[in-house]
């Protein structure tokens, strides 16, 4: 499988002066500093990962560095998307980004991309690279990135962290598994939590970022033996260990990279894995009874017309405790089956009814995105004993993102 071939490129005055106390480090040397300076990277993310990837291989004098990027940079990306600046808000992250490694190492050519890496784009753009760095957040993108990275003979250095702890390794570099041969299958879409949802620290996204540059300087140097190939760095940022376990080796039976592979071209991977390139978009299908849903425009009329209902917010406490909608009881998803929530629900039920008898009393469930709002549906559906002719149960489509969006832009976003 794919090695890499790094033409020399001779030192000038310039790049020795800059580059000195690292061409001086053992197993760099001038030769290692002349494939540096001669090498092209692609970059794909320039949020949390990405950045402390990209501006490490821009200091550590990589030729050209390509960053792809469909998103603009936000506020609560600063805490750890530290390549970007309170300036950029609002500015597309790849351009962000290469102004501040600009900044820092104008020897640098890099390549912006302001656009979605995508079955359609992925080739045209990896060819120009030797190496890629998969600095991404969601699923699609992984198989998207590894099948790309195959197909062409790139080796891909893989990186993810989450909450307090992050993953490393390389795929597809010399006769090493590639991502497939480790996850044949997509997880299922409930399964995979996200920044967003789980949230994560900026020096963990530091430290695997910065672990990913390096695994890319050996890479190109041809440091081959302690390439993390066939081996998954683990660091729990908690407990402050990293642990490094073997995985499994190259798949004969692997469906792109194997023997005999049925992946031979690019694929949709948005179908393949049921869900889209972007984790925050993350769109939400509807998965109850058109009846069983409200959308944030119709619940604003319920506010203002004070009729009387009751609000359950299924958010984790700790995201409820950030902020909330007035008047809403927390209940999280997780112990809503629970005897004694659904004890408390009918309570609150019975409490509503009595005090406006006349009235149909509506429940609306609410959560971040309309997601988790559809379980608690199902569940209360399946576990309420309460008599359904006064009660009727619907979630707020689109949830708490949506009412910021398109009710109260005031309503922290996060
Ligand atoms: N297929 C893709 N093409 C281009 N950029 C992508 C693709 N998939 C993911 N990205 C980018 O990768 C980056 C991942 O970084 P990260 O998760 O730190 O950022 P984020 O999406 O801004 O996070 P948050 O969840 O806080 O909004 C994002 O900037 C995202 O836009
Ligand atoms: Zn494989």
């Amino acid at each position: 499988m794919s090695a890499v071939y790094i033409k020399d490129h001779s030192l000038n005055s310039n790049e020795i002066e800059r580059y000195s106390r690292q061409l001086i480090t053992p197993d760099i040397g001038v030769q290692g500093q002349m494939k540096l300076c001669a090498s092209r990277v692609l970059v794909v993310g320039a949020g949390g990962l990405g950045c402390p990837v990209a501006l490490y291989l821009a200091t550590a004098g990589v030729s050209v560095l390509g960053i792809v990027d469909y998103d603009t940079v936000e506020i609560s990306n600063l805490h750890r998307q530290i390549g970007h600046q309170e300036s950029s808000t609002g500015v597309p992250k790849a351009v962000s980004l290469a102004n501040t490694i600009k900044s820092i190492n104008s020897l640098v050519t890099v390549n912006t991309y302001e656009t979605t890496f995508t079955s359609e784009t992925a080739m045209d753009i990896i060819k120009n690279y030797d190496i890629v760095v998969d600095a991404s957040d969601n699923v699609a993108t992984r198989y998207l990135i590894n099948d790309a990275c195959v197909l062409s003979k790139k080796p891909l250095v893989s990186g993810s962290a989450l909450k307090w702890e992050g993953q490393v390794t390389v795929y597809n570099y010399e006769n090493g598994p590639c991502y497939r041969c480790i996850f044949p299958t997509p997880p299922p879409v409930d399964t995979v939590t996200k920044c967003s949802d789980g949230g994560v620290l900026g020096p963990i996204v530091g430290v695997i970022g910065s672990l990913q540059a390096l695994e890319t300087i050996k890479i190109i140097t041809n440091n081959k033996e302690g390439v993390l190939s066939g081996r998954l760095l683990i660091y729990d940022g908690m407990s402050a260990v990293f642990r490094t376990v073997r995985i499994r080796g190259r798949q004969p039976h692997c469906s792109v990279c194997g023997d005999n592979p049925t992946v031979t071209q690019l694929i949709d991977y948005t179908e393949f894995c049921r869900s889209n390139y972007s984790e925050a978009a993350g769109k939400v299908d509807d998965r109850v009874e058109h009846h069983n849903i409200i959308t944030v425009q119709q619940y604003n009329e319920v506010i203002k017309s004070n009729k009387n209902h009751l609000l359950i917010d299924v958010r984790p406490s700790n995201q409820f405790e950030i902020c909330s909608l007035p008047n809403s009881e927390n209940i999280p998803i997780e112990v809503i089956d629970k005897q004694e929530s659904i004890d408390k629900i009918e309570k609150l039920i019975n409490d509503k009814i009595n005090s406006n008898e006349d009235s149909e009393l509506s429940v609306y469930l609410l959560c971040r995105r309309g997601n988790k709002s559809q379980d608690a549906i199902k569940i209360l559906d399946e576990k309420l004993k309460i008599s359904r002719d006064k009660v009727k149960i619907q979630h707020i489509k689109d949830g708490l993102l949506g009412w910021n969006e398109s009710i109260d832009s005031s309503f922290p976003y996060y």
